[in-house]
């Protein structure tokens, strides 16, 4: 089932001009999004769920038109994981507590919190506290809360990029069988390519920008399914 659709969607600011080919993404599915630096794969995350207006074109959630959502119910639906793991002070449980009360959502149990930081690969008691983590630590900390916050879709970008090959793998078999049991959809930016035939279900590739004779940057773009 059709989840997000994109329709001529462009993005321009100063010298950046950003093209997308037109876009589908189903619903329960782990997809990966691919091409070189600059493409816009971080700017596309950012168009779908609100952080950054399109210039043109449509993104439909569910059927809507995301620019008639109120923007932080969209947020919540889709809820973009950047990479720069921003976490509080205290202890790991602190960190459950902070973001979910955040959402004006309930603090998830402690089993569940284990379970989470399971999922992610973040073996740490929920007492521990962050100041103590490695970046790659912080890393699967935060991806771990991000998962309790429950959202429909995840946007995320560069989740295993502190991680080592071993742990990025047990991380998305984890969620990938995550996002089946819960419905739920994801959404990857990824530099490491070797994860995408195991993992996704589908595959969106972005072009190189093309400087036009305006010094303004196209990415044409192809989509491909598979599996
Ligand atoms: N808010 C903005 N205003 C102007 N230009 C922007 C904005 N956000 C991103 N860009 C530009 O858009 C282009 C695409 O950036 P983006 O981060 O989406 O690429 P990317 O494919 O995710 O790259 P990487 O793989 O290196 O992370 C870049 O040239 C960037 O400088």
């Amino acid at each position: 089932m059709e989840l997000l659709r994109t329709e001529q969607l462009s993005f321009t600011a100063g010298n950046t001009h950003i093209r997308y080919p037109d876009l589908v993404v189903e619903t329960n599915k782990m997809t990966f999004l691919s091409g070189p630096s600059g493409c816009g794969k971080s700017t596309l995350f950012r168009l779908l769920n609100g952080t950054l207006t399109q210039t043109a074109g449509r993104i439909f959630y569910r059927g809507t038109d995301t620019l008639t959502m109120d923007t932080l119910e969209l947020r919540r639906q889709i809820l973009l994981v950047n990479q720069q793991a921003y976490l509080f002070d205290g202890t790991v449980e602190d960190n459950f507590r902070i973001y979910n009360q955040y959402r004006h959502q309930p603090v998830p149990a402690k089993s569940a919190i284990k379970e989470y930081l399971y999922i992610a690969s973040a073996h740490f008691d929920p007492t521990h506290e962050t100041a103590r983590l490695s970046g790659g630590e912080r890393q699967r900390v935060f991806n771990a809360v991000m998962l309790s916050l429950g959202a429909d879709v995840y946007l995320w970008d560069e989740p295993s990029s502190a991680l080592d090959t071993i742990t990025a793998n047990a991380f998305f078999y984890r969620l990938r069988a995550f996002n089946a049991d819960r419905g739920i959809t994801s959404l990857v930016i990824t530099h490491d390519d070797s994860l995408i035939p195991t993992f996704s279900d589908a595959l969106i590739t972005l072009d190189a920008p093309r400087l036009s004779s305006i010094s303004s940057a196209t990415a044409a773009s192809s989509t491909n399914q598979h599996n």
